[in-house]
């Protein structure tokens, strides 16, 4: 185990933004904190990092429980740059605040640089930089002083699709190199490179583990019934029908209590001369698994 968080708390005022958060992460693992805005995400992160103290709760990284700042790379939302300097200016400079060693820092830049694909971009001022650049380079600052944990606070939210994929192509190399925690509310960029995530609403865990069992815990299959005859009356007084909607009074899409449900239904609706024109079952996505999760 590299993290291992217990119980988080922070509160801001009189409001809780991170509520009894756990969290665990192993060697070389990538996780993914997923949440809508405002979840706490930011705030866990920042604990997490070592930069906000946690009102209570208990943090352990790597055995110890002072965060040992020197082993954790973190890339904030919204990384503040000199736009004046270059970009090899910069990685000098964040290279001697993190305490890279001077005899080893040029070799360090020069490498960070290759790897964030901005060697023929070094002598230029970063103010010129794209977002995905930009980005790129606060990746690249992160990885300076070789941490074992990276922490990367929505490091894809604010670009286009190729910034995205080159970023989201980066941390996939990295992840087996260390271990990665990084915050998103999109799904999709979780499901490209984490194993597990961790899904946070109004500052608590809703849920917790593989992104391949989020969907089997989550959610149960739903269903198409079309009939002949009016359903809306009749179906609504199903007890382990649930979550109905009517397309048309003909049409309704719903959930079941349990699997073998359907067939319970399909008696009921002979035995009360109903007519099907369709029963069918529709498929969720991830996406879908995640949203009822959230809208919970
Ligand atoms: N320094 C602060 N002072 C007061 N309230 C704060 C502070 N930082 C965060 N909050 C509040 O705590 C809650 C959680 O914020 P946080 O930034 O951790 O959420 P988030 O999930 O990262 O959101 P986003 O996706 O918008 O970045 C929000 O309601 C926010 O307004």
């Amino acid at each position: 185990m590299i993290l291992s968080a217990e119980k988080l708390v922070k509160t801001f005022k009189l409001h809780t933004a991170v509520d009894q958060v756990n969290i665990t992460m192993k060697e070389k693992e990538c996780v993914a904190l997923l949440g809508p805005n405002g979840s706490g995400k930011t705030t866990t992160l920042k604990m997490l990092s070592g930069l906000l103290t946690p009102d209570s709760g208990r943090i352990i990284f790597l055995g110890k429980t002072n965060i040992n700042r020197q082993h954790i790379g973190y890339l904030p939302q919204y990384p503040s740059f000199f736009p004046w300097m270059t970009a090899e200016q910069y990685l000098h400079f964040s290279g001697n605040l993190s305490g890279v060693p001077k005899k080893i820092l040029r070799e360090r830049v020069e490498e960070m640089l290759a790897f964030a694909g901005l060697e023929d971009a070094k002598k230029k001022q970063i103010g010129g930089f794209s977002g995905g650049m930009k980005q790129r380079l606060g990746l690249a600052q992160a990885l300076l002083h070789k941490p074992k944990l990276l922490i990367l606070d929505e490091p894809v939210s604010a670009l286009d699709p190729t910034g995205r994929r080159d970023v989201l192509m980066m941390m996939n190399e990295l992840k087996t190199k260390m271990s990665i925690l990084f915050s998103t509310h999109v799904l999709h960029d979780a499901e490209q490179i984490c194993d597990d995530i961790v899904v946070l609403k109004d500052g608590k865990v809703k849920w917790a583990g593989p992104l391949s069992s989020l969907k089997r815990d989550h959610l149960g299959s739903s269903f198409i019934l079309e009939t002949e005859e009016d359903l809306k009356g009749w179906l609504g007084t199903r007890k382990y029908v649930k979550d109905v909607f009517f397309p048309t009074p003909k049409t309704a899409q719903f959930m079941l209590e349990k699997p073998n449900d359907r067939n319970r239904l399909l008696t009921e609706c002979m035995e009360n001369g109903l007519t099907i024109t369709r029963f069918s079952i529709l498929e969720q996505t991830l996406e879908d698994a995640y949203m009822e999760l959230i809208q919970e």
